[in-house]
């Protein structure tokens, strides 16, 4: 290579790998970690689990990719470049879930490598994309190994049956998710219109508990968030922050996101991570 460089490319930034489907629109999915893995400082990594046919009014449908891919795209990019952290986000299938789970145990995450499980089973529209077998897959054989699950509250209903309206219920939602088997649990609070603020609780099998707090966003415009908000946690964790700071740094990527969420098509438009680049021109 020749020309003049500031030698950035000589070194390498952690990997994190989103484990999730598609969004043709772009809003939300793999296009939503990828962008939360870039901005918040690390290489993003793939494994497709699905290919979903999307845009902003919502899910016409998915293609589930063969479990056996699934697989061995987690292998092959952990056996080269190898992985710091990873997550999961739409897994569609009960045979995805145990194929994610038996590649993840040779790879070591939820052991060596810090595992973020994001128990997506509808998209905001209130399209499915999880089988509904898959449920209890989700919960005795993913859950378990996570370090870190990260339920909405539609998904802690359907997961421990736990109605969230405050502060004590988000808790017990959170203590069901540790007696199922995961490392911590961040209840997220978005879909909790009535009150002011947005509080996702944090609690971990260690007993560390902590509430992150923003003001609630007036706007339409939040697709994508959970995936990003899993995903800059993701980030902060291969970057080897304690689990506490990353879920710190996630929540201020998501409100940042959140405020410079645009509109896009007849829909709801996409959190956004525009704010983290500079536009590039040619020659710069
Ligand atoms: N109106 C809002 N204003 C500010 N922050 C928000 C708002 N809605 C959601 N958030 C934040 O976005 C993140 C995602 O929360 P939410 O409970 O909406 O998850 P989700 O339902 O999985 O997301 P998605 O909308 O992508 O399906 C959380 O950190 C939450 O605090
Ligand atoms: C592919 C995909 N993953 C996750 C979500 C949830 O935001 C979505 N709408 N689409």
């Amino acid at each position: 290579m020749s020309g003049t460089h500031d030698g950035t490319h000589d070194r390498t930034p952690p990997v994190a790998l989103a484990i999730a489907g598609t969004d043709s629109g772009g809003g939300a999915g793999l296009t939503a970690d990828v962008r939360a893995f870039t901005a918040c400082g690390v290489h993003g990594a793939v494994a497709v689990a699905a290919v979903t046919v999307q845009n902003s009014v919502g899910v016409e449908g998915f293609h589930a990719i063969p479990p056996d891919v699934v697989a061995a795209q987690i292998r092959t990019v952990a056996g080269d470049m190898g992985v710091d952290a990873a997550k999961t986000g739409m897994l569609a299938s009960t045979e995805i879930i145990e194929a994610v789970a038996a590649a993840g145990d040779e790879v070591g995450l939820g052991t060596r490598v810090p595992f973020v499980v994001d128990p997506v089973a509808a998209s905001m529209h209130g399209h499915q994309l999880l089988a509904d077998d898959a449920l209890d897959t989700l919960r005795s054989v993913l859950i378990p190994r996570a370090t870190l699950v990260t339920p909405n509250l539609d998904e802690v209903r359907l997961l421990v049956g736990v109605e969230v309206v405050d502060d004590a219920s988000a808790r017990a939602a959170a203590r069901a998710l540790l007696d199922l088997g995961a490392g911590a649990a961040l209840v997220k609070g978005g879909h909790l219109t009535g009150s002011p603020d947005v509080v996702d609780l944090l609690v971990c099998a260690d007993g560390t508990e902590r509430a992150f707090s923003s003001p609630r966003r007036d706007t339409e415009h939040s697709h994508g968030g959970g995936d990003s908000l899993a995903s800059s946690i993701t980030a902060g964790l291969a970057r080897g922050m304690a689990l506490v700071d990353a879920v710190a740094l996630g929540k201020a990527y998501i409100t940042r996101a959140v405020d410079h969420a645009y509109p896009l098509g007849a829909g709801h438009g996409p959190v956004s991570s525009l704010w983290s680049v500079a536009a590039w021109e040619p020659g710069a």
